[in-house]
């Protein structure tokens, strides 16, 4: 399967840079939802669903055809809590009709990362809708049960190295798990609405207690209300990923430089673009105020 990025013919910088104004100014419209949790964590979530269901054996999934707004997909058991996040961008959709879904998703999730003051990351359009027929079936989003033997061969589809992976997952510092979606219980303290590398330093730092939660799933648990996956604490069990998990703690700007170029591989996975396409790199509110 080609996904070919379309030429996003009349439509500029300007015009995506009113798509992602209007997704932040909403995001701080409803700054209370979810405890205070906001839309940001969850809107960054719907772009990592939407990309994840890549296969690289035949190039299909993935973020391109937007086919997280069809039932099939969005009804995944892993996805549980999403609708919220697509019910926050369908309003978007109807006031800018001309973009994609494919566009939509992962634009929602750069504008989340930087206005919740993480990296810059460029961000490429033309993604095209396609039908229900492409939809993907169940089965290709990693579960959290898993250790890290389970999450190096999960990567393999993208070509990650170690450190990609390690990089892609400390956006865990934001929002938190919800028994009633995942089955993982973690309230988080209220600075998970800022993109830090401090989920690395958590995970080295704090005194983890494995236990059983409220939905009988296992997780790892710290006295300041925080928790880790086990597919999180399999990142410092690790020998190989441990290195770069000591990195980051460490140096939030080498976080952030390569949690940017991962996290655009992963949106952007599958999808031929051609190299006259720009790479926007978008204003966050704060920047435009006069
Ligand atoms: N915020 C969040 C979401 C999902 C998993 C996770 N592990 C640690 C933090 N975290």
């Amino acid at each position: 399967i080609v996904h070919l990025a379309r030429k996003e013919e009349g439509k500029d910088y300007n015009d995506f840079q009113k798509v992602y104004n209007a997704i932040a100014q909403k995001i701080r419209d409803k700054k209370d939802y979810d405890d205070g949790t906001g839309y940001g964590p969850k809107l960054v979530r719907l772009s990592w669903h939407s990309s994840a269901t890549y296969d690289k054996k035949d190039n299909s999934g993935g973020s391109y055809g937007g086919t997280f707004r069809y039932p099939k997909e969005a009804t995944d058991p892993l996805s549980k809590g999403l609708s919220d996040a697509t019910d926050f961008l369908a309003p978007i959709y109807d006031q800018f009709p001309w973009i994609s879904h494919g566009d939509l998703y992962t634009l929602g999730g750069v504008t989340a990362i930087q206005e919740l003051h993480g990296p810059k990351i460029p961000w490429r359009p033309g993604r095209v809708d396609t039908g229900e027929e492409s939809v993907p079936d169940h089965g290709r989003l990693p579960e959290p049960f898993w250790n890290a033997d389970y999450v190096r061969k999960y990567y393999d589809k993208f070509n990650f190295t170690d450190q990609e992976v390690v990089a892609l997952i400390g956006a865990h510092i934001l929002g938190k798990t919800h028994l009633k979606n995942s089955g993982y219980d973690g309230p988080w303290d209220d600075d998970t609405n800022i993109f830090s590398n401090e989920f690395f330093s958590n995970l080295l730092k704090e005194d983890w207690k494995y236990e059983k939660n409220a939905a009988g799933n296992m997780q790892y648990d710290a006295k300041k209300g925080i928790m880790m996956l086990p597919s999180d604490y399999a990142l410092r069990q690790d020998p190989k990923y441990l290195v770069y998990v000591k990195k980051y703690a460490n140096d939030q700007d080498l976080f952030f430089e390569d949690f940017k170029n991962v996290y655009v591989k992963l949106i952007e996975r599958g999808i031929t673009f051609d190299e006259s396409c720009p790479r926007y790199v978008f204003k966050t509110i704060d920047e435009q105020q006069d």
